[in-house]
């Protein structure tokens, strides 16, 4: 026998319990691989024995956990046997101080029952359901009111170390559901979504996403993604059987209540078993946003409530089982505020469940902001989620409400293993604040429980996914393999309170489940904040004994407290030579049986292996086949044959095993590398819308820049030329001035020099009288005679009178004096000169006495 499961006190970082679902309706699988080992009288099952199916040489696996619920379990006995009322008690702190945090999470391969067991179904309340519940009732009349005391809010918000925003439930409700307030009408949890025909998608039906609350259309605009869409067959079976259950009330009655609220005649009825033909979905947010007019009293929403549809409110919720009589241990000198928080981990992001999805101005299409988790101010030593909503709930009812409009929002998908698949880890956070009563003014501590419902691990192949839904299932397969991973080392270590032998930081998954498992170590923990203690966990493994053999497998190697694997028996010959003699003399008979296998050691490395007791295929030893060896030898040979057949079934095992996981990784790695294509494809088209409104801002601001300093040279240009123009003008001003003066300068020189020839004529003349008079008469000869002198002093001084007569005549064209015939054009063109001159020009006269002087003495001659 294996070693017991490590005792319920075990401090292990989860306690894992397996719960077995029962075999679907519609099953074809008929062979069933997992077997509950019989426990000890009064005791609970433990251990499960895995037997490869149609397949005897495979290894034979046991696992134990810290309990196993068979089929026939209920809501009820997972709710009491997971020891959930522990984790509730433990956020309320009934002795005071911190709470602390509890986890409590599903795992398990697609379609095995993790969200029937965590929310619930049509008819059953869900863990996280009854969670509240005891919460509610538990705190009773110490939970506070939101509506006596409006501070509650601001006082919440402003102890929140997550960023978080808070508000109150029915400001919330108000902007998600229609008349929250006012209805009376008889709801049904069933309402119909509207139907609306859509043709080119013939498989699918998109309908309101929670099994529990099926009647609400969508709240938020669609996203990519972020759509339920189920088959329409599960969809018509779901709502015939919505409403009261039809086992608390007549069923004739009930289906003539449920087909006037419902309008299921409008559908066609589909046989079991029969495809889908036609089609409805719930209107499109975009659509019914239009009649969305109610003004909105929380912030930031007012821009998006004009886009939001508003969900059908439901009017009642599942009650079955009943747990009135279970309650939990609360603080009684405390006052208690429990606020909700949703979010989703999804392709390894986190988004809020309860903060609609803004439409981004590059692609037009709705989407959510991913969220961080990191340490903020308040908390620098513990990651929170920042930057979320959260609500704050006065009662049970109010938090259901909350809880479905967040599902609504989780992203799920019809594949081919779960007609309604979780494509997201969703994070279902009570955040239970408390404070000491009559303090008004005080510190909110908080502790949180957190229920989780993993997204299943799925095979390609099985799920018959592709494009986004399998890069999705690439991503989760890829953050589960990464928890397996964590859990794996926990049970290997069988207590380990070190962070750095649990690799959780590997994704954002693991560091959300795990992070708060290992009691603070950071130095930069305030000294106002007390040290907290290590949270709670407990994991719900869920299996179908009779579904996917391989992924079954692989999901309880990794979850498994402890395990164990045996080699596969010896082909019955070899089992019978054994039989007739023991053939390792140093074990102890008692290890034989007449029909096992050679007592090999187990191969697991896991802790609990090392227990030597085989367990068999419950088929062996009915074919055994009789041999008698005639010799010693002949036996021996037949038993180093026997061993040399073990080791070599255990070689090809070891080989099988190896192909199972290096395929099963291979196909995760495409999975993965598909989304890693899609995200970079989102990026690219990103960085482009990016780049393109960048660039044109850019254009746009130099076509501006452009412009204005072409005005600025125009302006200057202009102011330039006038200058040019200006000084031109002036320059050409002066230039005339300059003109009138040289003329006149010119014509000084002119009277200058005729009047210095002048001079010299007359001392030569002079000089010639004077040698005239000193001569002899006889040698004394008349000037007359002296042609030569007298032609020379006659030219000259016909010369120099003409010159003068033109000066003469300028000058007195200059006063308008002068008059008579050959000067009378020189004065004309004297006059168009001094018509541009200065009108102060002043021209020198000729000395008229010496010329008539000269004249006169011409005349004497
Ligand atoms: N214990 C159970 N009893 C009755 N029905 C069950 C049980 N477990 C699961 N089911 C049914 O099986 C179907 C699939 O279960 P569920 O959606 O909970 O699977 P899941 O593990 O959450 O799948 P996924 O990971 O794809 O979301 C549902 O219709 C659910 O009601």
């Amino acid at each position: 026998m294996m070693d017991p499961p490590p005792p319920k006190s075990h401090a292990s970082l989860f306690q894992v319990y397996l719960r077995l679902r029962p075999a679907p309706t519609n099953s074809t699988n008929t062979e069933r691989f997992l077997l509950v080992e019989e426990p000890d009288e009064a005791e609970t099952p433990t251990h499960v024995t895995l037997n490869p199916p149609n397949d005897r040489r495979r290894a034979i696996e046991k696992f134990a956990f810290t309990q196993v619920f068979e089929e026939d379990a209920t809501q009820l006995d997972l709710f009491q046997g997971t020891r959930v009322l522990p984790l509730v008690e433990g956020v309320l702190a009934p002795h005071g101080g911190e709470g602390t945090d509890g986890l409590l999470a599903t795992l398990g391969v697609t379609g095995s029952g993790k969200t029937h067991t965590i929310l619930g179904s049509r008819t059953q309340r869900g863990l996280t359901q009854l969670a509240l519940d005891t919460i509610f009732r538990s705190i009773g009349s110490n939970l506070v009111d939101c509506a006596e005391q409006p501070s509650l809010e601001s006082s919440i918000q402003t102890s929140d170390p997550s960023e978080a925003t808070i508000y109150s439930a029915p400001a919330f409700l108000d902007t998600v559901y229609n008349d929250f307030r006012g209805s009376t009408r008889p709801g049904s949890r069933a309402q119909t979504p509207m139907t609306v025909r859509q043709p080119p998608k013939p498989s699918f039906i998109r309908i309101p996403m929670s099994d529990a609350f099926l009647q609400v259309p969508r709240m938020f605009p669609e996203t990519p993604g972020s759509v339920r869409i189920v088959r329409q067959e599960d969809e018509i079976s779901k709502i015939t059987q919505l409403s009261t259950p039809p086992s608390q009330m007549d069923r004739s009655k009930w289906l003539s209540q449920h087909q006037q609220t419902q309008d299921v005649s409008a559908r066609p009825k589909l046989a079991p078993g029969s495809s889908p033909k036609k089609h409805y979905m719930a209107p499109t947010s975009a659509a019914k946003s239009k009649n969305v007019t109610k003004s909105s009293p929380m912030k930031n929403d007012n821009a998006t409530a004009s886009t939001r549809t508003r969900l059908q409110r439901p009017t009642a919720f599942p009650q079955v089982p009943d747990i009135s009589s279970i309650r939990a241990s609360c603080d009684p000198s405390a006052e208690y505020a429990i606020v909700i928080s949703m979010y989703e981990v999804y392709n390894d992001r986190i988004f809020d469940l309860l903060t609609p999805p803004i439409k981004s101005n590059a692609t037009k299409e709705f989407r959510r902001r991913p969220l961080l988790f990191k340490p903020t101010e308040q908390s620098p030593d513990r990651k929170v989620v920042a930057g979320l909503r959260k609500i704050i709930c006065g009662n049970l009812k109010e938090a259901l409400m909350v809880l479905e409009a967040g599902l609504n929002e989780r992203r799920v998908a019809g594949t081919g293993s779960n007609s309604v698949s979780s494509r997201s880890h969703g994070f279902f956070c009570v955040e239970i604040k408390k404070r000491r009563k009559g303090r008004t003014s005080g510190h909110w501590g908080s502790s949180t429980l957190s229920v989780v419902d993993l997204a299943g691990s799925e095979r390609a192949r099985d799920a018959k996914t592709q494009g986004a839904t399998l890069a999705e299932a690439g991503k989760i397969n890829e953050s589960l393999m990464y928890l397996g991973q964590c859990l794996q080392m926990q049970s290997d270590m069988g207590n380990t309170s070190k962070p750095n032998l649990v690799p959780f930081r590997q994704c954002k998954l693991t560091e959300l489940l795990f992070s708060n498992s290992f009691p603070s170590s950071s130095l930069s923990q305030s000294q106002h904040t007390q040290r907290r203690a290590p949270q709670k966990a407990v994991m719900i493994v869920t299996a179908d004994p009779m579904g996917d053999f391989n992924a079954t497998s692989q999901i309880l190697r990794y979850s498994a407290l402890a395990r164990e694997i045996t080699v596969p028996r010896i082909p019955s010959i070899t089992s019978t030579i054994l039989n007739s003699q023991p053939a390792y003399p140093n074990l102890p008979q008692s290890q034989y049986s007449p029909c096992s296998s050679p007592p090999l050691l187990p191969l697991s490395s896991s802790p609990m292996s090392t227990r030597s007791q085989p367990f068999f295929h419950p088929s062996s030893g009915s074919h055994s086949r009789t041999f008698s060896p005639t010799s010693d030898s002949e036996r021996a040979t037949m038993e180093n044959a026997a061993l040399e057949i073990a080791r070599m079934a255990d070689i090809i095992e070891k080989l099988n095993n190896e192909v199972a996981r290096e395929s099963e990784a291979r196909m995760e790695a495409e999975a993965h590398l598909m989304s890693l294509e899609d995200r970079l494809v989102d990026l690219e088209q990103d960085i482009r819308e990016e780049c393109h409104s960048d660039f044109e801002s850019r254009i746009a601001l130099e076509m501006a820049r452009w412009k204005a300093s072409l005005a600025l040279e125009q302006e200057r240009g202009e102011e330039h030329w006038d200058r040019k123009v200006e000084v031109l003008s002036r320059v050409t001003v002066t230039d005339e001035n300059g003109d009138e003066e040289g003329e006149e300068d010119k014509e000084n020189v002119l009277i200058e020099n005729l009047e210095e020839e002048n001079e010299r004529l007359r001392r030569e003349l002079a000089v010639l009288k004077r040698e005239l008079g000193s001569r002899t008469p006889s040698k004394r000869a008349p000037l007359q005679d002296r042609g030569d002198f007298v032609a020379t002093v006659k030219s000259e001084m016909a010369g120099l009178g003409s010159r003068m007569e033109e000066l003469r005549v300028s000058g007195s064209g200059e006063d308008g004096l002068g008059a008579g015939g050959s000067s009378r054009k020189s004065r004309a063109g004297a006059a168009a000169t001094t018509s541009t001159g200065s009108p102060t020009k002043k021209v020198r006269k000729l000395n008229t006495k010496r010329w008539e002087s000269v004249e006169v003495d011409d005349d004497m001659m």
